[in-house]
């Protein structure tokens, strides 16, 4: 009985009931190990088992470089360990205009375990089309996995991500260099190089950064073990030791930016994201605030990778089902928190680093009033750019902005953000001041002025 034991201090009266009459089921006894008792109940009660440190990570990189492929890997390298469930390349890009075009639209979220540490694996879009779905799946990540294919070498969308990664604050990036199988030596030597250049320019630790290289698609079809699935287990003990598992904010109010909403059929609304502090457990009240809205609820459940959680903790990736609210009334972006803790705002101060032309930004500079995409944690919102003292901002630039947002979303001091112009990147920001809302009238003129500037650029 020691399993029970040991679970009955950190679980709820109504957890112990279930997981005493699993003890007291005669094929249970049979088995006498507490640990594969254990192991058996959480495995058949679909209940989730903390007992490694979780930890998120993610494959970024530009398109068709073998992001979902190595995504498909390593999953199946894990697999033959019992360490993860294998996942084909159809379960992960799995949408039909996914499979149509071959490219991965919408983020997937894979679960597997290393000996040390549980993962949440994020794969995200390389296409530039789609780097909106990519900034919302890398925010969730603790460290990347920038996927690098040695027939190309670094492309734009490499040093984009690169770049967003960076801003999103991900300080750690193991690089797998992908395709060995389709180029020779010189050029997987000139490629390793060329990273290593680009990660210091991007203010990572280009000469200390791991670097794999093989080929997700010989491990992930079983061929050539020293490119395939050696390299993934090396690649999987690179991030084990690099990617530090961040300290949670644990003891603060709960926070989980929301990533996508569902709704399932006889259970209700189920809104997903990565619980970014404090912790959630089933019964809590809870408060979703953005786009004008401040819903409240309860939390009626947590399930992180469809099993269920007595309680999340901060880093989890989870789903939590909600009671009493439609899919409507939610959408991504809103933010899911303790009642009363989180305020939506739609005018700061930051300061902003303005990328210039040579790191991907804009090749001109820009005056107040110009409208950017402001870009943080799940959300994205237009926003009128005021510069305070002085005429323009050059790229390459520091600068002081005050931002007017199309409407109040949860912004904090210090939260990190970006901007973006079209399909540029044009500067990285964090929050210094929060100033007092728009008035009504100014939100007119604000909105009202949006809408006289495209129909001009229409016209
Ligand atoms: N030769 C070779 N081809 C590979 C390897 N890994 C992936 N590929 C192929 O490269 C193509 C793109 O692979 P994906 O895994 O879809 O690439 P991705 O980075 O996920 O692409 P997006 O998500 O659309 O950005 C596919 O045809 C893969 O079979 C490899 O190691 N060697
Ligand atoms: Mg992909």
């Amino acid at each position: 009985m020691s399993a029970y034991v040991a679970v009955r201090q950190i679980l709820s009266p109504g957890f112990r009931t279930t997981f005493k009459q699993f003890l007291l089921n005669a094929s249970t006894r049979q088995t006498c190990s507490p640990f594969i008792i254990s192991q058996r109940f959480y495995a058949e009660k679909k209940i989730f088992e903390r007992n490694k440190p979780h930890c998120n990570v993610g494959t970024i990189g530009h398109v068709d470089h073998g992001k979902t492929t190595l995504t498909a890997a390593i999953t199946k390298v894990l697999s033959d360990q019992d360490l993860a469930e294998s996942k084909l390349y159809t379960d992960i890009d799995n949408a039909p205009e996914e499979k149509a075009r071959g490219i991965t639209i919408n983020v997937a979220h894979i679960e597997y375990q290393t000996e040390n540490r549980h993962y949440g694996h994020t794969d995200c879009p390389g296409h530039a089309d789609y780097i909106k779905n990519m900034i919302t799946g890398t925010a969730q990540m603790d460290g990347a996995i920038l996927v690098v294919a040695a027939t190309d070498g670094a492309m734009p969308q490499t040093r984009e991500h690169l770049l967003l990664a960076k801003q999103i604050g991900i300080n750690h990036i193991v690089v797998f260099i992908n395709k060995v199988d389709a180029a020779d030596q010189e050029m997987v030597d000139l490629v390793e190089m060329e990273m290593r250049e680009l990660m210091t320019e991007m203010g990572y630790d280009g000469d200390e950064a791991p670097f794999v290289k093989g080929s997700a698609l010989c491990a992930l079809e079983g061929k050539s073990p020293e490119i395939g699935s050696d390299a993934i287990i090396k690649l999987l003990a690179e991030i084990d030791r690099y990617v530090p598992t961040p300290v949670r904010d644990l003891d603060k109010p709960f926070m989980l930016p929301v990533e996508s909403v569902y709704s399932i059929p006889g259970r209700g609304t189920v809104v997903t994201g990565r619980l970014e502090r404090g912790v959630l457990k089933k019964g809590t009240e809870c408060e979703f605030v953005g786009y004008n809205k401040v819903i409240k609820s309860t939390v009626t459940g947590v399930e992180m990778f469809r099993q269920t959680l007595e309680e999340a903790q901060a880093g989890d990736q989870l789903g939590a089902l909600v009671r009493g609210v439609k899919r409507d009334e939610i959408k991504r972006g809103m933010v899911m928190a303790k009642p009363g803790t989180v305020k939506a705002n739609d005018q700061i101060e930051a300061q902003v680093y303005i990328l210039s032309k040579e790191e991907g930004g804009r090749h001109k500079p820009f005056t107040s009033f110009v409208q950017l995409q402001m870009f943080s944690k799940t959300w994205d919102c237009a926003t009128q750019v005021i510069i305070p003292n002085k005429e323009m901002v050059m790229p390459g630039e520091d600068t002081a902005l005050k931002l007017k947002l199309m409407r109040p979303m949860v912004l904090e001091k210090g939260q990190r953000f970006t901007l973006r112009d079209g399909n540029i990147t044009l500067g990285t920001g964090v929050v210094t001041n929060i100033l007092t809302p728009l008035t009504e009238k100014e939100r007119i003129e604000l909105t009202e002025g949006k809408k006289a500037r495209e129909k001009k650029a229409k016209a």
